[in-house]
């Protein structure tokens, strides 16, 4: 079974992912618990290049281009999917991602780019059985990321996180894997939405 879980920066992934494995983990299955951009050299590169904002993402005098920011996210999903999380199903474990190619269409649609190349650039990506999508509002976001260094430039951008919150919710639209969960309840709640999504698809297969 693959479970993706996305949602706009502050909105409660990371917490999520790790409670949803060990509530499988608790039950017997084996877990892969992983995350986009990942920690290969490739996921590497983007947080070098994309998300510190840092002088290592300004080539020939400019920001990279928001094309090729999307092909360096796609890049590293495509050996993601090829490397880990297909041979992880394959071999019947559990995959959680915390972010997935939704996260592509949802961000860099925000930065201007076509959603339906966005889409076929992805096309490669093996859909998962639920993506859980953590809806907060942005008010909310930014307090729960305000303590935080810069990490990304996406995290402090308001406005853009306004746009990308408002693409994941059109997005639901046309991936009838994702589903909405209210990210403004608390951690427990939240918990308990998932689990019982979860196991609504466990009761298909
Ligand atoms: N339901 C919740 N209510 C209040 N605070 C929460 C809730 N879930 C998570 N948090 C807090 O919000 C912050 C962000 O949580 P988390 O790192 O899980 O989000 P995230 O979506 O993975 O963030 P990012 O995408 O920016 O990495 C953390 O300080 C976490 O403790
Ligand atoms: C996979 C993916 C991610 N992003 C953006 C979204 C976030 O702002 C950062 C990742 O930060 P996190 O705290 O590690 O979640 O990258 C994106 O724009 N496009 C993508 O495909």
């Amino acid at each position: 079974m693959f479970v993706v879980i996305e949602g706009i920066d502050g909105a409660g992934k990371s917490t999520q992912a790790k409670l949803l494995a060990k509530w499988f983990e608790e039950r017997g299955y084996e877990v892969v618990l992983t995350k986009e951009p990942t920690d290969t050299a490739f996921g590497k590169l983007i947080r070098k290049l994309v998300l510190t904002g840092g002088k290592e993402g300004i080539i020939d005098g400019a920001r990279i281009s928001h094309e090729a920011e999307a092909l360096l996210f796609a890049a590293d999903r495509a050996e993601h999917v090829a490397k880990l999380i297909k041979p992880s199903i394959e071999a019947g474990k559990i995959v959680i991602s915390d972010r997935y190619f939704y996260s592509s269409l949802a961000y860099q649609w925000a930065r201007g780019l076509d959603l339906e190349w966005l889409i076929d650039l992805n096309r490669f990506a093996v859909r998962p059985d639920l993506v859980i999508l953590l809806d907060l509002p942005v008010k909310e976001s930014m307090k729960r990321i305000n303590g935080r260094s810069i990490k990304t430039e996406f995290d402090k951008i308001a406005e853009l996180q306004k746009k990308v919150r408002e693409n994941y919710l059109k997005l639901t639209e046309r991936f009838p894997e994702m589903r909405i969960v209210n990210a403004l309840a608390s951690v427990e709640d939240i918990h308990n939405d998932i689990v019982a999504l979860v196991e609504h698809e466990l009761l298909k297969k």
